[in-house]
Parts: C-alpha cells; sequence; structure tokens
C-alpha cells in the first residue's frame, strides 16, 4: 500500500519555479529518502503534501486521501519537523511539548518524557535558554509525540551533533520498526544511504530518478584500483565504460560501468601486485549523474 502518493505535482511561487510535475509514491513501511541539492525543491513538495501551502496542479495523497481536502483528518497520523524551527522563547519546553499533545487527544506525557530522555533533553528550560541543537531536540519529540503513521523530516540533522545524529537515527529506525513510514528530504547523501531504502532525486524541481538505493549502487559504476609490478602506458585501460582513468606509476584506478569481463580480461594480460573492486558510495554516484545530466 502506498502512503504517499504525487501525482503530477506542480507548484509555481509568482513566475519562479517551485516543483514542476512531480510524481512518486512511498510504500507504508519504507525509510524513503528525498534528495538533491539546495533550492531543487524539497521543502516545496513537503509543504504541498502537507497543505501548508496549495499546489498550482496536480495532486498528492496520504493514507490515500487527497492532501488538500482532508488535510486536518490527514495531519492527525503525519509526525513533520521542518527544517528550521521557530519557538515562543519564553516558554518551558514542557508547557510547549504539552501544547502540541493537546492536538491530538491522547495522552502524550509518558511518550514526551521516554523521547526526552533518549534525546537527552531538559524539559524544564526555557526554550530561550537552549542551544540550537537543543531546539532542533524540541522539534524532533513535538514530530513523534503522537506516535504519528507517517513521519516527515525536512533536512533534520541540522545542528545536530554527529553523536546526537545516531542517536536519532536510532530512534527514527526504533519507529520504523514499529511501523512508521518515514520521507526523509536531504542534502547529505551518507546519511540517506544509510538510513533508507529508496530515493528520489530532485534536480530544478523535477524528479530525475527513483530507485533503490542498492540497485542505484549496482547499476552504476565500480571503482577499480590497480597496482601493476611493471608501469602500463596511459592509455591502455581507456576502453567504453570507463571513466576518470588516473594512472600514476605503478597505480591506476577508473570508474567502470559495463561488461566486467572486458576489463577483467585487459587486467589478465598484465603483471598486478594488488587490485580492490569497490562500490562507488552514493556520493560519487550522484556527482556522476549530475555531471551527466548537466
Ligand atoms: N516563498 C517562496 N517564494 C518564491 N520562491 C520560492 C519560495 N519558496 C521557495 N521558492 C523557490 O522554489 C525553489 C525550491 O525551493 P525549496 O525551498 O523547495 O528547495 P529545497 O530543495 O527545499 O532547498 P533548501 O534545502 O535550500 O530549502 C527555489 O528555486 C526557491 O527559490
Amino acid at each position: 500500500m502506498n502512503v504517499i502518493e504525487i501525482n503530477g505535482l506542480t507548484k509555481t511561487y509568482g513566475t519562479s519555479r517551485g516543483i514542476n510535475n512531480i510524481s512518486f509514491n512511498v510504500e507504508e513501511g519504507e525509510i524513503f529518502g528525498f534528495i538533491g541539492p539546495n533550492g531543487a525543491g524539497k521543502s516545496t513538495t513537503i509543504r504541498t503534501l502537507l497543505s501548508l501551502i496549495q499546489p498550482t496542479g496536480g495532486s498528492a495523497k496520504i493514507f490515500g486521501k487527497d492532501c488538500v481536502d482532508y488535510a486536518p483528518e490527514i495531519a492527525k497520523d503525519v509526525g513533520y519537523l521542518p527544517s528550521e524551527v521557530f519557538y515562543y522563547d519564553n516558554m518551558k519546553v514542557m508547557d510547549l511539548l504539552k501544547y502540541s499533545a493537546s492536538f491530538y487527544k491522547k495522552d502524550c506525557s509518558g511518550r514526551i518524557k521516554e523521547l526526552a530522555k533518549k534525546l537527552d533533553l531538559d524539559l524544564t528550560k526555557k526554550i530561550d535558554d537552549l542551544s540550537l541543537g537543543n531546539k532542533k531536540k524540541v522539534g524532533i519529540i513535538q514530530g513523534l509525540l503522537h506516535e504519528p503513521k507517517l513521519i516527515i523530516l525536512d533536512e533534520p540533522t541540522s545542528g545536530l551533533d554527529p553523536l546526537m545524529q545516531q542517536t536519532f537515527f536510532d530512534l527514527l529506525k526504533e519507529e520504523n520498526r514499529k511501523g512508521a513510514t518515514v520521507l526523509f528530504s536531504s542534502h547529505i547523501l551518507s546519511e540517506v544511504q544509510r538510513m533508507c531504502d529508496r530515493v528520489a532525486i530532485i534536480k530544478e524541481g523535477e524528479i530525475v530518478q527513483v530507485e533503490k538505493i542498492s540497485t542505484l549502487k549496482e547499476n552504476n559504476h565500480k571503482k577499480f584500483k590497480i597496482e601493476v609490478k611493471n608501469e602500463v602506458e596511459a592509455g591502455y585501460f581507456d576502453m567504453p565504460g570507463v571513466n576518470n582513468l588516473e594512472v600514476h606509476e605503478h597505480h591506476i584506478s577508473f570508474l567502470f560501468r559495463g561488461d566486467i569481463n572486458e576489463v577483467m580480461k585487459k587486467i589478465a594480460e598484465i603483471d598486478i601486485s594488488n587490485l580492490w573492486i569497490e562500490e562507488p558510495d552514493l556520493e560519487e554516484i550522484f556527482m556522476h549523474y549530475y555531471e551527466k545530466e548537466a
């Protein structure tokens, strides 16, 4: 079952582009990455899904219901962490969270304490006295306190130190194991690679690819590093499918896509002392993709 269905969604801001004809689905139980550089349209898509802004074209459904027509009903089961959080500084953290919980007609006090403990957040402090990272934690608890079926996170890790990012990821994975679906927007590829099952890549307001992380890695280049006993001429590995060829004395490296036997035959004809064949990380795939499409 699809928890999110986006169909030709378009949002223009006057004459300026927001998103153009976006379509993708997020299945129940997935951790789905939404990745692209700054200004690509991630926040616009998310804000349209949440009916914080109205689409100028197309439509989207959450839990099978139209996002515009059923916005209040959908909101009960969605947890949202915006990319930037703003609060009334004078409030105490606990009071703010109790206020947020009051929208959901269920007792969330135990859950608030449990999340605060996990994230190491002092509920008795005033918002004003919190660091940026601690304010972010308040936002995380706000997003999760009602145990939503769908968690939507817009650049969630900014402001969190690496240790806290790990705690946060563990928390998300736990929610996911309990059944929550997660839409995770980011421009940081390594965290999407670590967290997500599938990913939609957005560029200049349009989706350029929707793919499983594993397929994205498999179908792309392999990274070859070869140490040769005797120097080979620079063009030896210059063949179809080879990119980024670098030859430095006894060390050769390149990216390859195609029939791996062809490379292995070339390697078998020379005297090597070592060989590494590696999966490129998502960062390398992504850079290549963007260069290719540019
Ligand atoms: N309120 C607005 N008025 C006019 N243009 C806007 C507005 N909000 C966003 N845009 C434009 O829409 C495009 C997409 O922006 P959006 O914020 O959705 O991107 P993003 O991928 O979330 O990037 P970032 O990570 O920088 O927020 C950009 O070109 C941006 O300038």
